[in-house]
């Protein structure tokens, strides 16, 4: 008999290739489970295009993405990236004080952070800022613009240094996560995972799999987040401590809260025209 095409026998399954998806990364490479995946590394918003175009079946998606394409969706229950309260890796970062800012960069990985900063602009503090997407990166876009809007590692590098430099840093934040959180008193979950409702009804026992995978991954990770923290240091520009906190921030939770912060995320997208409305949060059987 012929062999079977690699990717007729595994899944294609999407990563972000963040810190903030390190700890799950990490569980992965070490359960072996790893073997068991076609893997996908690569940034969100390249993740959110081949999710929704079925060039994989099961990944994270941008919570406002899966907002626009829910009915091809389902939602991988207990994951996702988000925080109930400060993020650290989602800011504004300004030259100029916040009230005086006119032009806003929002960074080109992003969709969920950079609709949440707009509506932050325009609905809480109430300015009209025009907008530019440009590649994340800080410099760049302050030559461009009076602010810039970044997630991932970049963000995180800039909360850091803004934080050790204390009052002399020129440079303003704002992190999103606490914003969001200030202003409707929940959680933001800025990604979830999700299969294609085709692939799940398809593959349910796959599906099952895989998030098994990914939830004992995460919890094995998180137990020893120390640990973790030491060793992924000896390979990223972050210190263990820096890492450690960074990891113990990040909420990659879906429980009830988490649900609410989603159905208040889409009703304020669909109520500005960004996103359908959301009937309900459909999940895969796991
Ligand atoms: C917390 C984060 O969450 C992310 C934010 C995303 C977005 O804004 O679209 C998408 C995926 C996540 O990586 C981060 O990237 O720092």
């Amino acid at each position: 008999m012929p062999e079977q095409p690699t990717r007729q026998g595994r899944p294609r399954v999407g990563h972000i290739q963040f810190l903030n998806c390190l700890p799950l990364y990490w569980g992965l490479v070490h359960s072996g489970a790893l073997l068991d995946l076609e893997l996908t590394k690569d940034s969100p918003d390249r993740l959110n295009e081949a999710l929704i175009a079925g060039d994989l079946d099961i990944g994270p998606i941008s919570l406002v993405e899966y907002l626009r394409h829910a009915d091809e969706l389902a939602v991988l229950p207990d994951l996702a990236v988000g925080s109930d309260g400060p993020v650290l890796s989602v800011v504004v970062t300004s030259a100029v004080p916040f009230e005086q800012i006119r032009t806003v960069a929002l960074g080109s990985t992003s969709r969920t952070s950079v609709l949440l900063a707009r509506m932050l602009f325009e609905q809480r503090w109430g300015l009209r800022p025009d907008y530019v997407t440009m590649p994340p990166e800080i410099p760049l876009m302050l030559r461009e613009a009076d602010a810039a809007v970044t997630i991932g590692d970049v963000a995180l590098r800039a909360t850091y240094d803004a934080e050790r430099a204390g009052d002399g840093h020129p440079l303003r934040i704002a992190d999103l996560g606490s914003e969001w959180r200030e202003w409707t008193g929940l959680p933001m979950v800025f990604a979830v995972w999700a299969a294609r409702r085709s692939f799940a009804a398809a593959h349910p026992g796959v599906v099952k799999e895989v998030h098994g995978a990914f939830r004992s991954s995460l919890d094995a990770a998180l137990r020893e987040v120390d640990e973790v923290a030491r060793r992924a240091a000896r390979f990223e520009v972050f210190d263990p401590a820096t890492l450690a906190r960074y990891f113990r921030t990040l909420d990659f939770r879906l429980g009830p809260r988490q649900q609410a912060g989603i159905l208040e995320f889409a009703r304020r997208a669909a109520a500005r025209g960004d996103a359908p409305p959301l009937g309900e949060i459909v999940f895969a059987a796991v």
